[in-house]
């Protein structure tokens, strides 16, 4: 262990205020293909049947949507005004409370990392972020930013862990994490070469379905530009089509005439 010191299910399922929030956009995405054919969007929402008869969206009232009051950032992507990753920073900041445990499965340089920490730390010296990444050179990375950025009681609440994400769950107990986050591909500035792959990814998703507590946030930013990008998409999608849906809120936000822009997948456990 590096401490700092040393050194839905299916394509979205959405609540009823946020299918309104879809409707007016795919409306004025519509306008603007006719007017200007500068932005294509295409949301697809398949509203499974339950049990009793009910759509999921008939079952579950307006409130207990896990997005509700992120419209306006989640627009922010769709229209190109926040990259993923801000957007991703932002949802966290909505999910995560003073005092809990997250991980950031995918340390890098060390920049969600941060974020984490700031979204955790209070006085009382609680909460405890966990960042893990396979390289070494990616932790010292990590580790420097988090030297220069942090407070001495906020650098003790981070534990840089070296480490494949797929072992998450030997780290922490079951059902004790709030947010567990990815940032998938190669570390920037980094070996291109060095990637996440589908096969550790699809571990390390399980094992953060194990560990998350409910009301958890399971956040993957997943980029495709590189070889390899789009199979490990297809997992994740996969994946989290699985998920049960009395239990996960489940969405994905694509680009669809940007093929190359980074993906952001949210797996909200209720
Ligand atoms: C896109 S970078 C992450 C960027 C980072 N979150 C940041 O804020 O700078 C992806 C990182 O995942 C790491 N990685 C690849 N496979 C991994 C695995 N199996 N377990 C943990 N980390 C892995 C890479 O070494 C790389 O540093």
């Amino acid at each position: 262990m590096l401490s700092l010191r040393l050194c839905c299910s299916r394509s979205l399922v959405i609540s009823k205020p946020f299918i309104g929030f879809v409707e007016k956009l795919s409306l004025s995405s519509r306008r603007n293909v006719s007017q200007s054919s500068t932005r294509n969007l295409c949301f697809c929402a398949k509203l499974p049947i339950e049990p009793n008869g009910l759509t999921s969206s008939q079952n579950h009232t307006p409130h207990d949507s896990p997005l509700s009051g992120m419209e306006e950032v989640l627009g922010s992507y769709v229209f190109g005004k926040k990259k993923a990753t801000e957007v991703a920073h932002l949802v966290w900041k909505h999910v995560v409370q003073k005092g809990d445990m997250v991980i950031d499965a995918t340390c890098g340089n060390g920049y969600d990392t941060l974020a984490m920490v700031k979204m955790v730390a209070d006085e009382s010296a609680r909460g405890c972020v966990y960042a893990m990444d396979i390289q070494n050179d990616a932790l010292e990375s990590a580790s420097s930013l988090l030297e220069e950025s942090l407070n001495p009681n906020e650098k003790e609440l981070v534990k840089l862990l070296p480490m494949c994400h797929s072992k998450m769950d030997k780290v922490v107990p079951e059902a004790s994490v709030r947010l567990v986050a990815f940032n998938l591909g190669y570390l920037p500035g980094g070996d291109k070469k060095i990637i996440t792959k589908p096969e550790t990814t699809l571990l390390a998703l399980e094992a953060a379905k194990g560990i998350l507590m409910p009301g958890g946030l399971i956040s993957l930013v997943v980029y495709v530009g590189h070889p390899g990008g789009w199979a490990e998409s297809e997992t994740v999608h996969t994946f989290a089509s699985k998920l049960p849906v009395n239990n996960w809120v489940c969405c994905k936000f694509q680009m669809l005439n940007r093929p190359w822009a980074p993906i952001l997948v949210l797996l909200f456990k209720r």
